[in-house]
């Protein structure tokens, strides 16, 4: 695996509001969660290792690049996939929307073309080729939004509640896939059960990095904290 992503004394503020505070990070394991309440700036946070956002203060790396300078490097370095396939989806058909990332990374029209259909007709789906988006679930759109990525082979994936609006089996077998990936994947969720197996957990709150470890470690104390703030009969603890 490469050098990972590396957040130094990273602040973030959009609106006068700040966001992130002195995130200082590695993230250099093949399977990490990023756990934290709503609101608490974890969607921020991957899309900074994006380059989609550059930092107000302090610096990103990824393999040792700025992701926020270097977007042609980052097409082959970082995948992302949004919480709402609807802000990720650009093209009226499958087959362009599938087919723009290896575009974009040079790949002749015909070559991409080629691709696009070898990948679906290997998940059953050749069928979809001409289909309109806009005649896609909410959850048949993410699983598009997920192929488009996995296309283009990225070094790391970032995956913001990537079960969100899929059904339990659809569930159980894009976690079977995503487990079978040689790639880093970094995953954000709420629940701690969904990112148990991983190597690594960032638990992010109010904009800073409460805890970062091993699961044995930083689980228990986010259930703990979590149980705890439960009992708390109000929300105004709560982002906003
Ligand atoms: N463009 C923006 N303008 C104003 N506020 C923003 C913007 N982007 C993020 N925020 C604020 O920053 C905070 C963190 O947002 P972020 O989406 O990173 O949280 P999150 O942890 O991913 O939340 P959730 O679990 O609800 O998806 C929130 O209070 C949000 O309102």
């Amino acid at each position: 695996m490469d050098a990972g992503i590396t957040f130094s004394g990273v602040d973030y503020s959009v609106q006068g509001k700040s966001v992130l505070q002195g995130v200082t990070l590695s993230m250099t394991a093949a399977r990490i969660g990023i756990l934290g309440r709503n609101g608490s700036g974890k969607t921020t946070l991957l899309r900074l290792a994006a380059g989609l956002l550059p930092p107000t203060a302090g610096s990103v790396q990824v393999a040792g690049v700025d992701p926020a300078k270097d977007r042609r490097a980052m097409l082959r370095a970082v995948g992302i996939l949004f919480q709402n396939p609807d802000h990720q989806i650009i093209f009226p058909t499958v087959e362009e929307e599938l087919a723009f990332g290896l575009r974009q990374m040079g790949l002749p029209a015909a070559v991409a073309r080629g691709r696009v259909l070898a990948m679906l007709e290997a998940e059953g789906r050749s069928h979809w080729a001409g289909a309109t988006v806009a005649a896609l679930s909410q959850g048949q759109k993410q699983w598009l939004c997920l192929m488009a990525i996995l296309l283009m082979k990225p070094a790391t994936l970032l995956l913001d509640e990537p079960f969100a609006a899929l059904d339990l089996p659809t569930q159980a077998r894009l976690s079977r896939r995503l487990a079978a990936l040689p790639q880093r994947l970094i995953t954000i969720s709420h629940s701690p059960e969904s990112v148990a197996s991983c190597d690594q957990i960032v638990w992010i709150e109010g904009g800073r990095v409460q805890m970062c470890g091993a699961p044995e470690t930083v689980l228990p104390a986010f259930r703990a904290e979590m149980a705890r703030l439960g009992e708390v009969d109000a929300d105004t603890d709560l982002a906003g």
